[in-house]
């Protein structure tokens, strides 16, 4: 999966038992999937070159299980998590270090590095969530109960009725998480997020972060109390242990973008050699408000590729898809939709049914490349709210250079625009432009980011506004590109893009046996 040899290059193996097991994260007690007993499972260390073989044995009994390699392509921080069903907001996740090859180093400097996934926690089953998703009423899944820190948060038990037999405040497991530094020591600290839902605001009380990459890209470097951070996103932070050294400190993380009711996630920095378990002597820092748009779209223009390692964006697109992003209906159902189209994944893998030339498998006709921008009011609920669903794919010209306008707009009920974190499989995307309101095809690519636009995987896409990428299609393959709230993508938020598939050599054998894929050729 890492594909960039050098000389040092190595094997690294990998064992992995895929399972359900009681757990209680956040002090309450419900079925998680742990990977080799651990959620968030083992970290995966590599340098850049290696490949790793992990051979997983699925002990879900009942389920399948796919793992998805989250924008992996070269040294950085990535994750990976599920991507079968609601699988991931399980706690089927983890994280993948890739260091650089030896006598190479990091145009930034540290004593130490510590890394963190940050998640968002619910007490129902993914069961109960996937059937109130797809039934009249509509059963959402509101807001989370927890927010977890690497696994750990803390629920307030004394909430609950008959179900207070569940949770145990004095649980170890719910113990909050401890990241311990020496006073005077600066850290490199990886942050990750796989939340099912929420967009976080991360903060250390006190201490400011010095953002130095995002999604495995170096990033110029800027200065920030607190980061958002949107599901899917990585980022490493320099964090300099420079406050008073007699006490501990609060990491904070806290919802943003949505009206929440979750309480905040709570973890301690700990000062060595203070006690670890010592809770800070202050109110936890209350972080930015949850509406505001502003600090977080100045996050987004201020994350720029870092001078010395900008890889310029080709000047010109070959093709441009805008896609409208809107909450719809289908046959009574509520769904999500791009160009008023609500994905559905076919039952044949994509990539042997295009490989294969198995056209019944989808559908043939290509999805709309944009929408009827002069007639659409993106600031109310839709006119019609009825969409169509459908398995079509977009094809691209095999090293074209294609640019996306993501385009968000009023859900369902009115004074209503979510955040939506888009990622792409397969591939990084130059970042070049974001704006409120909607898109202009004749003004906004002029104020596009020619000159050092960030490289990422996901990128997020503000409330009435739209966010433009450019890639190029050279990567042989069928790639999703969707929104990372699993949620949404588990409504059809998300399309396909098709490339040079042609010019991939004999599929492996193993791949073959779903849907109409039923023999290896
Ligand atoms: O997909 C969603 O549905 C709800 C709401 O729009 C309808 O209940 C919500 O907040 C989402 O993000």
């Amino acid at each position: 999966m890492l594909s960039v040899p050098s000389a040092e290059a190595e094997i690294r193996y990998h064992k992995w038992e895929v399972k359900y097991e009681y757990r209680s994260p956040d002090c309450y007690q419900k079925l998680v999937i742990t990977i080799n007993g651990q959620t968030p499972g083992p970290t995966i260390e590599a340098q850049q070159g290696d490949t790793i073989v992990v051979e997983l044995k699925n002990s879900l009994v009942t389920e399948n299980v796919a793992i998805h390699w989250h924008g992996i392509h070269q040294p950085g921080t990535y994750l990976y998590h599920a991507h079968y069903g609601l699988q991931r907001t399980n706690g089927l996740i983890g994280m993948i270090q890739v260091s650089l090859p030896p006598g190479v180093s990091e145009p930034y400097t540290y004593d130490d590095e510590k890394s963190i996934i940050l998640t968002d926690w619910y007490h129902e089953s993914t069961f109960e969530q996937a059937t109130g998703l797809l039934s009249i009423p509509f059963g959402w899944v509101n807001e989370p109960q927890s927010l977890l820190i690497q696994g750990k948060g803390s629920f307030n038990c004394s909430t609950l009725g008959i179900e207070a037999g569940l949770c145990n405040a004095t649980n170890p497991e719910c113990s909050p998480y401890v990241m311990t530094v020496v006073p005077g020591k600066t850290y490199k600290l990886r942050i990750g997020s796989l939340t099912s839902l929420e967009a976080l605001s991360f903060e250390i009380e006190g201490h400011n972060m010095t953002v130095v990459e995002a999604d495995g890209s170096n990033v110029e470097p800027f200065i920030v109390k607190n980061l958002f951070i949107y599901s899917g996103e990585t980022y490493s932070v320099l964090i300099k242990a420079d406050q008073a050294p007699t006490r501990n400190y609060w990491i904070v993380s806290k919802v943003v973008a949505r009206p929440s009711t979750t309480p905040n996630g709570l973890a301690i920095f700990n000062y060595h050699p203070n006690n670890p378990t010592t809770s800070p002597p202050t109110v936890p820092p209350v972080g930015p408000a949850w509406n505001d748009v502003e600090p977080r779209l100045a996050q987004c223009q201020a994350t720029k590729a870092r001078q010395g390692y900008i890889t310029p964006p080709p000047h010109k697109s070959d093709r441009v898809i805008v896609l409208l992003n809107t909450q719809n209906k289908i046959n009574g159902y509520i769904r999500w939709s791009v160009n008023n189209v609500s994905f559905n994944l076919p039952n044949t893998p994509y990539l042997i049914a295009v490989k294969e030339k198995l056209h019944h498998v989808f559908n043939q006709s290509p999805p709309p490349n944009g929408y009827d921008h002069r007639h659409y009011d993106i600031f109310n609920p839709p006119t019609n709210p009825n969409a169509t669903t459908s398995t079509s794919i977009y094809k691209l010209q095999f090293d074209s250079t294609v640019d996306i306008v993501i385009q968000n707009a009023n859900a369902l009920s009115a004074n209503d625009s979510e955040t939506h974190p888009w990622h792409l499989h397969g591939h990084d995307f130059w970042v070049m432009g974001y704006g409120k309101g909607k898109f202009d095809i004749h003004k906004d690519p002029k104020k596009y980011n020619l000159v050092d636009p960030i490289l990422k995987n996901t990128v997020s896409v503000q409330p009435y506004g739209w966010t433009a990428l450019r890639f190029r299609a050279n990567n042989p393959g069928v790639w999703y590109f969707h929104c990372h709230i699993e949620y949404h993508l588990f409504l059809g938020m998300g399309v396909v893009f098709e490339e040079g598939v042609e010019k991939l050599g004999k599929l492996p054998p193993s791949i073959y046996g779903c849907g109409d894929a039923k023999v290896s050729p």
